[in-house]
């Protein structure tokens, strides 16, 4: 068996004296996908900042492909692809911003073809050259989902909400490109409010209520 992609252990993270995660096991192996449900305030992107090494758990043990997670690792981020809110240079277009990740992440040459078809893909073609402030908040989320198609090779993607802003066809544009990531064994840690994502991605379901989990099968696999 491979090593895990995700491996949590009892693992709890605190504000001042409140307790807003765990305790928590988990393992996510290569290609498969767990969605993370709950309530707001549940404690799902607390969850998704520990996995991506942006906050580190008060008790527990957390390995992302086989090391503590650290964003300022340069082999975590070549390992680890984390969306969650859009931030943008205010001063690069949308493709000026993919071409940075590609090359960032390593397509070289590659890069300009990698961004065209990023750009096709996310049906981004016409807004390419206008920076992401002028663009509207779906447009944006597009952008951000275009960022995961121009840095290849990421063995994990951890998405807080990848589905926000977007109408129903780039919905199934960004279920279609997710199954694709797991088809070619990327791990997924999505978390989501969208049950149509989960039953059309996920391999199991954790649902989290005031910090404490649970994990199940989601519907279409019960
Ligand atoms: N930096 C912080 N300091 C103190 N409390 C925080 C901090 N960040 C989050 N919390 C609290 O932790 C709890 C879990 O928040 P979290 O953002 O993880 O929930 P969530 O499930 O992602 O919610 P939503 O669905 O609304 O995005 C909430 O009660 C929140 O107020």
């Amino acid at each position: 068996m491979p090593n895990p992609v995700i491996a949590m252990t009892d693992v709890v993270r605190r504000y001042g004296d409140r307790r807003v995660l765990g305790p928590l096991s988990l393992n996510l192996d290569p290609g498969e996908c767990l969605a993370v449900t709950g309530p707001n305030g549940a404690g799902k992107s607390t969850l998704v900042r520990i996995a991506g090494g942006r906050e580190l758990p008060d008790e527990g043990v957390v390995e992302v492909c086989s090391r503590t997670p650290n964003e300022f690792a340069r082999e975590f981020r070549r390992n680890v692809s984390l969306l969650d809110e859009a931030a943008f240079y205010p001063d690069l277009t949308v493709r000026e911003h993919l071409e940075l990740i590609a090359v960032g992440h390593g397509c070289g040459a590659e890069s300009r073809h990698v961004v065209t078809a990023a750009l096709r893909r996310c049906r981004l073609v016409e807004h390419a050259d206008l920076t992401p402030g002028r663009l509207s908040r779906g447009l944006q989320q597009l952008t951000l989902i275009a960022t995961l198609l121009v840095r290849p090779n990421a063995r994990l993607l951890i998405l807080d909400e990848p589905e926000r802003h977007l109408d129903a066809a780039a919905r199934d544009s960004l279920t279609e490109l997710l199954a694709e990531a797991k088809s070619a064994g990327s791990a997924i840690l999505l978390a989501t409010h969208h049950e149509t994502l989960v039953d059309r991605l996920a391999d199991m379901r954790l649902r989290i209520a005031d910090g404490t989990a649970r994990t199940d099968a989601p519907k279409g696999q019960r």
